[in-house]
């Protein structure tokens, strides 16, 4: 490509490892970054306001034309600790669910786990800003992202997303994948793979650089966030998107 590649990113710390090897490497030569969370990301991608994102598996099959081009992904193959269902009260007493508007995949997830494994019968509300302050009695929360591990510390009940799906599947679950609009030529997808597996490597690095007090950073990268995109990952993703088709 003759211009630079526009990239956008996950704005929260569980994108941290994947971003840190950018800063001064080669890719950025033809790279634009920028940040946002993953429903307004996703909505950039769709649109064509960029070439390439960190975004929701969920909305694959809303693109004309996708490549999943890169060997790196937000997901899990146990407990995630930052897509949980909030609540203050047990999971079959809850009535109302906020959905979190951020999201897209995790949204669809809580929708499959709902109608499927938990087999609640429960009315969703959808949110276009700060809700968790509703989190109260029968009604609950979806929340993602560091206000998910903020949220952990309020509230009682906290039902984990993924973990939820593999007691259902058995398989690993991917959030959110490097996805690109168009075909992107191989020696920059080489380039970009390479600077996502940087900060991976150099994890004390990048916590280091991330002080948090309100959760394990070291948990968060190495026990509950599973970024390589693994044969398992592909199979849990596609088997979560033939939910979506139903
Ligand atoms: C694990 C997470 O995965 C995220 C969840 C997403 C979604 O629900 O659409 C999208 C991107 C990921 O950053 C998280 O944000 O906590």
């Amino acid at each position: 490509m003759e211009r630079k590649v526009k990239v956008a990113a996950v704005s929260y710390l569980n994108t941290k490892p994947l971003l840190y090897g950018f800063k001064g490497h080669e890719v950025m030569k033809s790279t634009e970054l920028t940040m946002d969370y993953p429903a307004s990301i996703a909505r950039q991608l769709i649109d064509g306001e960029v070439d390439m994102a960190l975004v929701p598996v969920a909305i694959i099959p809303r693109m004309k034309e996708y490549h999943i081009i890169s060997d790196y992904c937000i997901g899990a193959d146990g407990p995630v600790a930052s897509v949980c269902l909030f609540s203050e009260v047990p999971l079959h007493d809850i009535k109302r669910i906020y959905l979190d508007y951020q999201s897209r995949t995790s949204v669809a997830l809580l929708k499959v786990l709902v109608a499927n494994h938990w087999k609640l019968d429960v009315e969703f509300i959808e949110t276009t800003g700060g809700y968790e302050g509703l989190i109260k009695g029968t009604d609950a929360g979806l929340v993602i992202g560091d206000r998910a591990l903020e949220q952990r510390l309020i509230s009682p009940f906290i039902y984990d997303l993924a973990e939820a799906w593999m007691h259902f599947t058995s398989l690993p679950f991917v959030f959110a994948t490097w996805i690109s609009n168009k075909p992107l030529p191989v020696e920059y997808i080489q380039q970009f793979n390479n600077a996502n597996s940087i900060g991976l490597n150099n994890l004390p690095a990048v916590v280091a650089e991330n002080r948090y007090p309100t959760y394990d950073l070291t948990l968060y990268y190495t026990k509950n966030i599973s970024y390589p995109l693994t044969p398992a990952k592909r199979q849990g993703m596609q088997r979560f998107l033939s939910y979506l088709h139903k």
